[in-house]
């Protein structure tokens, strides 16, 4: 998990054993398709086979835990995972899918993930999540396999992730717990980090048990664990109320901290500088795209959720209009439900913006199940009615079949590459072409000594003329009010 306090153990564990490169390797989309490469041309007979499908090695967490009884949440450290899913409706191409995403995911939390298997069920077992047949197999996979962790895809209760461990024998979590472990790693702002803990504690309150000595660690940010291991009610009861105090806490700074960030937006906002928010599943390129629009050093790296602080630039379009383009952190299926909470502030600036720019990766087998994935998300957090660009992304790389079903089923799309640059002009311009207008169009004949306000004309407004006469700068603008009328002083009398 965080992959926390002691490297010696960290590197003691892996640093051999998998070199840094595999682990970037195995979200190549070769890898996605995993499982065809392994039975080569596969179809639905394969299945029963398919259960077994091997997944490529990866890089690994480990965990610290000699006694499953002991599981604790953020001192876990996976290594060696068994991916396990139930399979309910769709396609085996879909179960693939969600399970070589889980994969990646497990890879981006730093795991090596040994084996997968995917039941088909009508619905997850309310015990055991997979049937209790399935679990035994399980239990021999993981004997077979040495691994030291169950990864299920799917969000598990509480107490099927208990019984399914007193089955495996091993530490058992589930997709939600993986994302935030990856949140709680890629976290870098202040209130990133406050709203990734406030999440993991929320996921953590009802999962408690027998803790002991961890509880102290973990609450106490780092400050040791010395505390006497002793589970039982009384203990957790205790500990279940230090959680609850530490997580009112923690509103009262997050909402100290959007007060913050919510001061600095109205500000760009009463400046009517137009917002372009970057939304998109995680790994789409968002990053890659707001750097080849504006030259930005965002981090780009080929991880699930690289970036997860909202980062702000300034943008002009071709036609010297000022706007802000805002990356967003990734959107993911299932996105855990705490932190859709937690990071609702930061999708809310998705609503807020006059577009969004819907970034896809084109070069996915299924771009369309990220796309819905994402506007589940956008209606989630209620930032319906924004003017939306389909920005295909990776066209380099996509199979140009899919691009073109794209195109045609997506009215306002386009297809890029911010690797190539290729399509960015036309986005551009296309940008440019769907900012909101402002509003009042006037004629004004600015004094020479008033420079400054033709300046603001041109980066606030749109100008349409431009004159040089004896008396000052005659412009026909189009602006907000606001400049409007700053600019009124100058309108020229109607001739009779
Ligand atoms: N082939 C190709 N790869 C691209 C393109 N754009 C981005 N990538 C790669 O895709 C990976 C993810 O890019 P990012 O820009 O970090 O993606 P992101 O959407 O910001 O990802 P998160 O912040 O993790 O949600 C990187 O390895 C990029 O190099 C493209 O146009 N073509
Ligand atoms: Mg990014």
């Amino acid at each position: 998990m965080t992959s926390s306090s002691s490297p010696s153990q960290d590197t003691k564990r892996f640093a051999h054993a998998y070199p840094e490169g595999l682990r970037a390797d195995a979200l190549m989309e070769e890898d996605v398709a995993w499982s065809h490469e392994i039975d080569g041309e596969r179809d639905g007979d394969q299945f029963d086979r398919s259960e077994r499908a091997a997944l490529r090695r990866v890089v690994g967490l480990s965990t610290e835990l000699e006694d499953v009884t002991e599981v604790e949440y953020r001192q876990l450290r996976l290594e060696r995972v068994v991916l396990v899913g139930v399979w309910t409706t769709g396609t085996v191409q879909d179960a693939d899918n969600s399970l070589a995403e889980l994969a990646a995911l497990a890879e981006t939390a730093g795991a090596v993930v040994l084996d997968g298997v995917i039941q088909r069920r009508d619905k997850p077992d309310a015990a055991t999540y997979i049937g209790s047949g399935k679990a035994l197999e399980l239990r021999d996979i993981v004997i077979e396999t040495g691994a030291d962790t169950v990864i299920c895809d799917g969000e598990l209760s509480p107490g099927q992730l208990i019984q399914l461990e007193d089955v495996v024998k091993v530490k058992v979590i589930d997709r939600t717990a993986l994302i935030l472990d990856i949140f709680a790693q890629h976290a870098k702002s202040r209130e990133g980090k406050a709203q990734v803990a406030l999440a993991q504690m929320q996921y953590m309150l009802p999962r408690l048990r027998g803790w002991g000595q961890s509880l102290s660690r973990q609450m106490g940010g780092g400050r040791g664990g010395l505390a006497t291991r002793g589970p039982g009610e009384t203990k957790i009861e205790t500990d279940r109320r230090r959680i609850r105090e530490k997580m009112a806490k923690m509103r009262r700074e997050i909402a100290d901290m959007k007060t913050g960030r919510e001061i600095k937006r109205q500000e760009r906002r009463r400046n009517k500088v137009p917002s372009v928010a970057i939304a998109g599943y995680t790994n789409a390129g968002k990053s890659s795209l707001l750097n080849r629009l504006t030259g930005a050093g965002v981090l780009v790296e080929n991880a699930l959720f690289a970036t997860l602080d909202p980062t702000v630039r300034r943008a002009e379009t071709p036609s010297g209009r000022l706007y802000t383009l805002t990356d967003t952190v990734g959107f993911v299926r299932h996105l855990p439900h705490h932190l859709v909470e937690a990071f609702r502030s930061t999708m809310e600036e998705v609503g807020d913006s006059d577009l969004i720019l819907h970034v896809v990766d084109g070069s996915h087998p299924v771009p369309e199940e990220q796309l819905a994935a994402v506007r589940e998300v956008i209606r989630d957090v209620g930032a319906t009615g924004v003017p939306e660009i389909v920005v295909i992304n990776k066209a380099d790389a996509a199979d140009p079949l899919v691009l073109q079903r794209l195109l045609r089923v997506e009215k306002r799309s386009i297809a890029v590459s911010a690797r190539t640059g290729q399509g960015i002009d036309e986005l551009l311009a296309l940008i440019d072409n769907e900012l909101p207008r402002p509003s009042v169009e006037i004629e004004a004949l600015v004094p020479y000594t008033h420079g400054k306000l033709v300046a603001r004309a041109h980066t606030e407004g749109e100008v349409i003329s431009e004159e040089h006469t004896a008396e000052g700068t005659l412009l026909k603008v189009r602006v907000h009010e606001e400049l409007a009328a700053d600019l009124a002083p100058y309108v020229p009398a109607p001739a009779l």
